[in-house]
């Protein structure tokens, strides 16, 4: 079984009051910086920085490239939150654990979240440094029941069985392609299906061949369970890969996927990543609400 530590509403609850009163930027985009890309935090002005370590009921970043750091401020005069290291399953945190900020975040008045991450290419016409917008997802985790909505369900966050076929909103995927060709991009944009697995370890050639089998563009090790919990509190989602690396597909081949690859190849593309970011955060509209 795996550990029951549903997320209490009462814990998010203090935790968004507790940085509430902490500044007074009210984010109404939240970004989440995949590995080596805490860099799309100083796109924000007016910082007001909290270390992981000084928020209430927070986790704590433990891999290199995920520097612990919770930054507020505003991106093209928008108020935004970006969280500078995110928390993963093999960190041995419980799944409800490294999810806990997406709630957070929509106590706060989040509507809109943007999730990056390093992965690995499956998909044999993609190069290392395109940058993949993510279109669907496979959740392997949650295939053995490891999904962040287990437990009992709190109606205060979301319904017991949310709907993930329309996960990832397709207006920003559209805006997010529009954005990337603008500015040029077009010769490294993708779009494809992420796939997530539990770490730390990277697949085996047999484990990649079958995960490309399946349907899926990249593999990772995040991502995939905080989109599950911020759909189910409703806010709207977009995520993007950058293929830190080509997935070893072959017997013959003598590369070995490393975090230190992973870490060069997001610092290779973190101006384009950051200019990608806050162009769309620029255009994106704001969330009609239907007063009824
Ligand atoms: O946080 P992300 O998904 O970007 O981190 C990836 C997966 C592992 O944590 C690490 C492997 O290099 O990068
Ligand atoms: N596999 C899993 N996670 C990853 C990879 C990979 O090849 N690259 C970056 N994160």
């Amino acid at each position: 079984m795996f550990p029951d530590s549903s997320t209490c509403y009462e814990d998010c609850k203090a935790t968004a009051e507790w940085l509430k009163a902490q500044t007074s930027v009210r984010p109404l985009v939240a970004i989440v910086c995949g590995s080596g890309m805490g860099g799309l935090a100083d796109m924000l002005k007016d910082q007001v920085a909290f270390n992981y370590k000084d928020i209430p009921n927070f986790p704590q970043s433990t891999v290199h490239g995920h520097a612990g750091r919770l930054v507020f401020g505003t991106l093209k005069g928008r108020p935004c939150v970006c969280m500078q290291g995110r928390f993963h399953l093999y960190e041995g945190y419980a799944i409800q654990k490294i999810t806990l900020p997406m709630r957070i975040f929509s106590l706060m008045g989040v509507e809109t979240v943007i999730l990056t991450n390093a992965a690995g290419g499956l998909n044999q016409d993609f190069k290392v440094g395109d940058i993949m917008i993510i279109k669907d997802h496979v959740n392997i985790p949650g295939f053995a029941g490891n999904n962040p909505l287990t437990g009992p369900n709190d109606d205060r966050f979301g319904v017991r069985f949310p709907c993930m076929s329309d996960a990832y909103d397709r207006d920003l995927q559209q805006l997010a392609l529009d954005v990337g060709q603008e500015l040029g991009y077009g010769d490294f944009l993708r779009e494809g299906v992420y796939c997530v697995l539990g770490g730390p370890s990277f697949e085996t050639i047999a484990e990649c061949r079958m995960l490309h089998k399946l349907g899926a563009d990249a593999v990772g090790m995040s991502t995939v369970h905080e989109v599950i919990v911020a759909r189910h509190c409703g806010m709207r989602v977009f995520a993007l890969s950058l293929i830190t690396n080509k997935s070893v597909m072959d017997y013959d081949s003598e590369e070995k996927a490393n975090h230190e690859e992973v870490l060069e190849t997001s610092r290779l593309r973190s101006s384009q990543l950051q200019k990608m970011v806050s162009n769309l955060v620029n255009k994106m509209e704001p969330i009609k609400h239907t007063n009824f």
